[in-house]
């Protein structure tokens, strides 16, 4: 098991006191790509900073591999290691001079040799789509905010986590940005074997990439299963505040208006030779 909470609750301890998180517990397993849902204030990015150390619940257990970092004893550099999150807005936090410092930061950290690091931060260029030899020696503030996000990334993968974690980081992006982030996960994920959390408000987002889907209400887990099972309790999600992916939304109305179409699926492709059959067969 790579990550487990056990009985989980957290109050942010301020003048209002608000119980972020109510009893949670959850096991994620090496491998998975788990979608985080919920509407605003429910409690996602609360429960995602528990999985690194960021927040220490005020009740209850977080293992991370097996390893109870609740304890005092806890080592949270060598878990921060093994964990990697990305904020929402991560650009906010670049601060080096060029583009290569700020992904070798971490590395350096980590005592690699100049070698080892250089190759790092190659590797983690490449994988998010930005050439080593043209931006390596930009200054992250001279750049497009899709880039300047793509540097964040990069400075997190560079530490070489086993679990990447992402809060809303598609926010903000344009069309093609999105795209090449979704790709970039799906690659992280299905030819890395990387475990990827990713909170988004997104929904065709989180059906298309996740194995499995959690959904959030009021700081407690409501719904947990594969996006097939989740996207089919239309009337469950509206009333959380939550929608269907657009294009699953339309094969429901189709569907109810009587033409006979497979309404668990989530990509414009699939969706649209979905219909084209049901057409056809009519
Ligand atoms: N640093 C903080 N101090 C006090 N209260 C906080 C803090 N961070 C979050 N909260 C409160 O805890 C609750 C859960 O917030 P959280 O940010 O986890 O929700 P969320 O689901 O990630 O929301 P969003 O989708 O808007 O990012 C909210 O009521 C919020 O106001």
């Amino acid at each position: 098991m790579l990550i487990e909470l056990i009985n989980v609750s957290h109050v942010y301890q301020d003048e209002n006191n608000v119980k972020a998180l109510k009893n949670i517990n959850l096991e994620i397993n090496k491998g998975e790509f788990i979608g985080i849902v919920g509407h605003t204030g429910s409690g996602k990015s609360t429960l995602v900073q528990l999985f690194n150390g960021l927040i220490i619940p005020s009740s209850g257990t977080v293992k991370i591999n097996g390893k109870n970092i609740t304890n005092e004893k806890s080592n949270l550099k060598e878990t921060r290691r093994h964990v990697g999150l990305v904020f929402q807005y991560p650009e906010h936090q670049l601060f080096e001079e060029t583009v290569y410092q700020d992904i070798a930061f971490g590395p350096k950290n980590l005592g690699l040799n100049k070698d080892e690091i250089q190759a790092r931060v190659n590797e983690v260029m490449e994988l998010v789509g930005l050439d080593y030899d043209e931006f390596k020696a930009r200054s992250p503030f001279n750049l497009s905010g899709g880039q300047q996000r793509k540097v964040a990334i990069a400075g997190v993968l560079a530490l070489k986590p086993d679990v990447l974690v992402l809060d809303e980081p598609s926010a903000g992006l344009d069309p093609q940005g999105r795209k090449q982030l979704a790709e970039l996960l799906q690659y992280l994920y299905q030819e890395l074997e990387m475990t990827i959390i990713l909170i988004s408000h997104r929904m065709e987002e989180i059906a298309e990439l996740s194995s499995r889907v959690i959904v959030m209400h009021q700081g407690e887990i409501v719904i947990d299963d594969n996006p097939v099972e989740v996207f089919s309790k239309e009337q469950k999600l509206h009333k959380l505040s939550l929608d269907l992916p657009q294009i699953t939304e339309i094969l429901h109305r189709l569907d109810e208006r009587g033409l006979k179409v497979n309404t668990s699926l989530f990509s414009v492709s699939e969706a649209s030779a979905e219909i084209i059959k049901a057409l056809r067969s009519k």
